[in-house]
Order: structure tokens, then C-alpha cells, then sequence
């Protein structure tokens, strides 16, 4: 079993070729998996909730509460007070989880098909809920005794276990409908494989800490197989920029941010600090209108006509207003590297020239795009609300519309690239949602970029490193958007 960390590398499968991965490990497993499952879970709550002497198991119609059952099976001949309430359907009972049911009667676990209100509610904080009600098969909206159900353990005191995902959380996206709630748990164990919605939108709410159990302890030791290709992988090893004696200014590139229209220096001012801090030789802005007196006295500010583009990483857009529109024919023939953010992403959606003009840049000169959702959605043509609805797909669909490496940001950040798979990225919180992070995020690329990373490697490493400066962040500290570019090192 694996607890999430920030290095974590695991592969991140949807539905349906978890149900192949399924089918190929339960074929050659010489455990079989619910067994495997069930006694995962309950060595997870017994070493999460040592103290429980009471321990509720919610359980569901399908294979999910199959696992439940069987961790019941293992948590009642620990010796705890077990429940279960199964909500069961007797026609389309799965046979792995009638066996479990089987199993849990003859071990003498008590089941039963209701609440068991008045033991409930003399649970403390030490007891444990086990939602065992639905794993990747739960596709549509709870009906109403499973919400009861749900509301149950999330107004509980005691912590909740969640068995594969929390219920009522989409697998494959990671939204909860608003018509919807879903279990909130204090953990979630995982099988076999990470789920997309586990890692974003709201899954980082409602999933606590996540464990991986891969479920291939029945494998025989000699056997390996041809697993189905993962979706996509967690989060990627990350490089530092190392500064050797032998170095000079010259070696650590150059970046120059080309944003600020008036009234939005700010943008600017926060992308070229990003960059500055995270060690590029020489910043500059390039002002579009706007000016700022809080530039640290580190950073340049030439003519735009002195700019050798060809030589630069150009950060365009942060705080661009419409005067980025104008510049950015030549920004986009010209430059060496382009991290394209914020107004640069709006003006590029709204012409199909520059559409044309950034397709024509090529694998010669990398470009990185960095669209919170409503960008993206500006980009695709679509809503917001279709872009957060599958976010691997809509971030896999910009990159290769423009043969670009693309940041989709926001809660479990994607970066994506043709010929690449999709990397999700689980450092960053919700207190990164304030105004300019974003802007310290693209300088932070731009200064990857300049120092000499490739585009794909830049990028996912800036975004690893940005999320867990949030992360690590004090919690009786505001974080702001200034703060976290002075933090970059
Ligand atoms: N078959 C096996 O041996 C294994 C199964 N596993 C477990 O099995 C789960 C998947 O099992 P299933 O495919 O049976 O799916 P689930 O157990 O997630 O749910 C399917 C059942 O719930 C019902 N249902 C779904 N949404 C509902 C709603 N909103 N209201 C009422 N009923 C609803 C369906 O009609 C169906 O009966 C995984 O998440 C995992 O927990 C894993 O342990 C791996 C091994
Ligand atoms: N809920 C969240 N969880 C994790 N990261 C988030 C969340 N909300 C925002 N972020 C991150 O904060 C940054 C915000 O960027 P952006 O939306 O462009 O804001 P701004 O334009 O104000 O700089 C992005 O890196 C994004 O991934
Ligand atoms: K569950």
C-alpha cells in the first residue's frame, strides 16, 4: 500500500480501462481481488483509527461493497463492534460481492439493510465509517437513501474511510453534480490504479489522504504482464537549475515578461519576481501601457524595439489588457521560447491569425500555454463547464491543436503535450486561487524555459514546484501572490 506524496508516480487510469486492468489482473491473480481489497481496507482502519471500538461499514449493491464486506469479515475477527448496512439490490447482486456477503454472515458480522440510528449516534471521534457504497461503477446522481446514507457519515464524528472513491464523487472527472453530494472522507484507499477524479476539481476536497493498493500481491513472483496504457501518470520527477561556479549571468538565460498594460503592472511585476528568484540570468519587462515603481531594481526595462526575441524566453500576456494583441505577430515569428498566459491565451482565441501564426512556430521554437478554465474554454470553443468536465481530454486537445505543451490550471493542474501523456499534478491547494499566481507561474516556466529545460520538462517541474511552495506554506500565513514568487529558489 502507497500514501500520496508529491513524488508519487502512479498511473491514472479512466472507467473503462480500469475495467480492462481488472479483468487482466483478476485473471491472473491467484488471490482474488475483492479478497485482496477488503483485506486492504481493513488494515487501513485499524492502523488509521486504532482506537475505534465501533466501526459502521456502508455498504453498496455492487463489487464496492463487496470490499466492504470483506473488510468487515477482517475488522470483526479484529475484535471490533462491526455494523453493516447493505443497500441491496438481490437481482443484480454481482457474484464476488455475494460471496463476501456469504463470508461476512458466516464469520457472524451483523448485517442489516437500515441505519442503525441510535448506535450512530453514540460514535465519538475515535470510531470509523467505511463508505463502501459505490466505487467507479456510481454514475448517476445518489437516490435519496443514499444520500441519507452519506449524510449519515459525513455528520458523523467519527472519520471516514472511503473504499476506492468517496460516493457520489465522478471517477473519471472528478465533480460532484450540484444536484449531488458525496461522502466526505478523511481517507481514501484506492485499487489498483489512481483515478483522474481523485486528483481534481472536487476530489481534493472530498477524498482526505489517498492511498494506492495495486492488488498485485496474488501475482505469481515470476509473472509480469502487458498492463492496459495508462490515461495518464501523477506528477513527474523534477530537475533543479543548478548554478555552477564556472557560470556568468549569460548562463542562465534570459527572460523578458511582455505584459503590464495600464492599471495591470502588477501581472507583470509578479512574473518577472517569479522568474528572477527562480534564478534566471537577466529579467526584463516590456512594458504594454502600464509601469510599476514596486519593479525590484534587479529587472530591466529596454525599448520594445531592442528586444532580440530570437535570443529570449518570452512570458506574454500577464496583465497584457488588449495591447497584447498588437505584439504578439512578432512575438509569436520571433521568439525563442514562448510562455503564452492570461490576455496573451484571449487575444490568441479571438484570431485566427495568430491561431495560424503559432501553429507555424514548430517543435524549433517551443511554446507553452498556461489557460485556467475559462481560457481553455475560450480556446476549444466550448463552456467552462465542458472543460472541467474532462479535463485530461480538454488539456490533450489544446496541446495538440497547437503543437504545444499546455498547463490547464486549477484544481489538480494537467499538463499535456502531443506525443506525450498527460501529467496530473497533486502539489498545490486551494489557497493558491488569488489574484497573480498565475503570473508567478509563468515567469516560473519562462525561467525553466531560459535556463535551459525543454518546454515539457519546464513546465511540469514549475508546476510541481509552485504547488508545493503552496503546500509547505505556513498555515497562519496568508499566501499571496507576491509572497509565493519571493519563495521560488
Ligand atoms: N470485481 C472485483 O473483484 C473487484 C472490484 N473492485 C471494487 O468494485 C468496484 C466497482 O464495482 P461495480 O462495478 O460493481 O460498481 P459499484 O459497486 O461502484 O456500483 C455499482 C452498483 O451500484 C448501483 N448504482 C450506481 N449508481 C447508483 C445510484 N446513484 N443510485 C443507486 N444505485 C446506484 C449500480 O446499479 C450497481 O448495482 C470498484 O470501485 C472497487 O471498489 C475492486 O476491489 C477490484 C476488484
Ligand atoms: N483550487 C485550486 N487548487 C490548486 N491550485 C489552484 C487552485 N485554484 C487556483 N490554483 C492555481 O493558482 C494559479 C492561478 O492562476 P490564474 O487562474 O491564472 O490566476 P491569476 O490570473 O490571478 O494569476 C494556477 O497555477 C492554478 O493552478
Ligand atoms: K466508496
Amino acid at each position: 500500500m502507497e500514501k500520496l506524496s508529491p513524488l508519487s508516480h502512479w498511473p491514472v487510469y479512466q472507467r473503462d480501462s480500469l475495467r480492462a486492468l481488472e479483468r487482466e489482473l483478476q485473471a491472473r491473480s491467484t488471490k482474488p481481488l475483492m479478497e485482496q481489497a477488503g483485506q486492504a481496507a481493513a488494515q487501513l482502519a485499524l492502523a488509521t483509527a486504532p482506537h475505534a471500538r465501533r466501526i459502521w461499514v456502508a455498504a453498496g449493491p455492487g463489487n464496492n461493497g463487496g470490499d466492504g464486506l470483506e473488510a468487515a469479515k477482517h475488522l470483526h475477527l479484529a475484535g471490533k463492534e462491526v455494523i453493516v448496512s447493505l443497500l441491496l439490490d438481490p437481482d443484480k447482486h454481482p457474484a464476488d460481492a455475494k460471496a463476501a456477503l456469504a463470508r461476512a454472515l458466516q464469520a457472524g458480522v451483523a448485517v442489516q439493510n437500515q441505519l442503525p440510528s441510535a448506535w450512530l449516534a453514540s460514535m465519538t471521534e475515535q470510531d470509523l465509517c467505511i463508505d463502501a457504497l459505490l466505487g467507479i461503477g456510481g454514475t448517476k446522481p445518489l437516490n435519496t437513501e443514499l444520500q441519507n446514507w452519506v449524510n449519515a457519515m459525513n455528520t458523523s464524528p467519527a472519520q471516514v474511510l472511503a473504499i476506492d472513491i468517496p460516493t457520489g464523487l465522478d471517477a473519471d472527472s472528478g465533480l460532484v453534480p450540484p444536484e449531488n453530494l458525496a461522502v466526505n472522507a478523511s481517507h481514501t484507499l484506492t485499487f489498483l490504479a489512481g483515478k483522474p477524479g481523485l486528483f481534481m476539481n472536487h476530489g481534493r476536497d472530498v477524498c482526505g489522504q489517498i492511498w494506492l493498493d495495486r492488488l498485485e500481491g496474488g501475482l505469481p513472483a515470476h509473472r509480469t504482464f502487458q498492463k492496459p496504457a495508462p490515461q495518464a501518470m501523477l506528477n513527474v520527477a523534477t530537475t533543479r537549475h543548478i548554478k555552477t561556479h564556472a557560470s556568468h549571468k549569460g548562463s542562465h538565460g534570459d527572460v523578458v515578461i511582455v505584459g503590464g498594460a495600464l492599471g495591470m503592472g502588477g501581472a507583470a511585476v509578479l512574473a518577472a519576481t517569479a522568474a528572477l528568484h527562480a534564478g534566471a540570468g537577466r529579467v526584463m519587462v516590456s512594458w504594454l501601457g502600464g509601469s510599476a515603481n514596486t519593479l525590484p531594481p534587479d529587472v530591466m526595462q529596454p525599448d520594445a524595439a531592442a528586444l532580440e526575441l530570437e535570443r529570449l524566453s518570452v512570458v506574454a500576456g500577464c496583465g497584457g489588457g488588449q495591447a497584447i494583441a498588437e505584439r504578439l505577430p512578432d512575438i509569436l515569428q520571433r521568439s525563442a521560447h514562448l510562455i503564452l498566459d492570461a490576455d496573451g491565451l484571449n487575444a490568441l482565441a479571438a484570431d485566427e491569425g495568430l491561431k495560424t501564426l503559432l501553429r507555424l512556430r514548430g517543435a524549433g521554437k517551443p511554446t507553452v500555454l498556461t489557460p485556467h478554465p475559462l481560457e481553455a474554454a475560450r480556446l476549444l470553443g466550448i463552456s467552462t463547464a465542458q472543460v472541467q468536465s474532462d479535463r485530461l481530454k480538454s488539456a490533450q486537445r489544446i496541446a495538440d491543436l497547437f503543437s504545444c505543451v499546455v498547463v490547464l490550471k486549477g484544481s489538480g493542474s494537467i499538463v499535456a503535450a502531443p506525443d506525450h501523456l498527460p501529467v496530473i499534478n497533486t502539489t498545490g491547494n486551494g489557497r493558491l486561487a488569488t489574484g497573480g499566481t498565475g503570473d508567478v507561474l509563468a515567469g516560473l516556466v519562462g525561467a525553466r524555459m531560459a535556463q535551459g529545460m525543454n518546454a515539457w520538462d519546464a513546465t511540469c517541474t514549475a508546476v510541481h514546484q509552485h504547488g508545493l511552495i503552496a503546500d509547505q506554506w505556513p498555515a497562519d500565513k496568508g499566501l499571496t501572490a507576491q509572497h509565493l514568487a519571493l519563495q521560488i529558489q
